[in-house]
């Protein structure tokens, strides 16, 4: 369970002060499939990071499972980031020069797992995300967008996390390799009751979330059923 409580963030950009998340409270049961959208600049990524504690809050709190992260020192931090954190970029961030099993792998090197756990859960990991076989062993950076998006979600799951951030997934791929992307996203929620929430400016691709919110002017609200 995701609960978001009363956050508010603000950047001071010359003489004046931007707002960009102003009081904003969320709460998500576990698998939920959600998305946020809002225009460019509207806050979206800033509330995303918040959320992944990856920036500071001003104020307010961010409870994930009853803990409250916004609270914990950094020790406890990192370990959150690595063990009940997922991130899935636009950019898919990964090392170019591993392959896809190799950076699925990293994040379980980094919590401890032995290797050949870690070599084994990557494999059933690019197998749930439907990455064909004969491209496991592939560098990265020769994958199609597709791939390596597929290859970065993979790499979200591979601690068992609680809560997967997805900062606009679809950005960079075509509107077929996207949907089918966002259809991953959606049985994931469900199959391994993962919270996925969804930041994007597509509200064609909100439109396929469960719950849809709208952050505009700091403000953040509902529109489940406006769409
Ligand atoms: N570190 C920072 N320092 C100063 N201002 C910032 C900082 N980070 C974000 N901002 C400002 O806060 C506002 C919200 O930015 P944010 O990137 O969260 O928006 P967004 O909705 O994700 O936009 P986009 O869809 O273009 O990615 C913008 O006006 C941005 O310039």
């Amino acid at each position: 369970m995701l609960q978001v409580r009363n956050i508010v963030k603000q950047f001071r950009s010359g003489d004046t002060l931007l707002t960009p998340v102003n009081d904003v409270s969320l709460t998500l049961p576990q698998g939920s499939f959600a998305s946020i959208v809002g225009k460019s600049g509207s806050g979206k990524s800033t509330l995303l990071s918040i959320l992944g504690a990856l920036d500071k809050a001003d104020s307010g709190q961010v409870l994930v499972n009853d803990v409250d992260i916004t609270s914990l020192p950094d020790r406890k931090l990192t370990a959150y980031r690595r063990d009940d954190i997922g991130f899935v970029f636009q950019q898919y961030n990964l090392m170019p020069n591993l392959s896809a099993k190799e950076n699925v792998m990293l994040p379980m090197e980094f919590a401890g797992v032995p290797k050949a756990e870690r070599a084994a859960r990557a494999a059933e990991l690019l197998t749930t995300v439907e990455l064909p076989p004969e491209v496991h062993d592939r560098k990265a950076n020769r994958l199609s967008g597709g791939m390596q998006q597929r290859v970065s979600i993979a790499r979200a799951l591979a601690n068992h996390p609680k809560l997967i951030l997805a900062d606009e997934p679809t950005g960079n791929l075509d509107e077929q390799t996207g949907d089918l992307i966002i259809e991953l996203l959606r049985n994931l929620s469900r199959k391994q009751e993962t919270t996925i929430l969804v930041v994007t400016h597509d509200r064609s691709l909100a439109a396929r979330t469960d719950r849809r919110f709208r952050l505009s002017q700091g403000k953040l609200e509902e529109i489940t059923r406006e769409t």
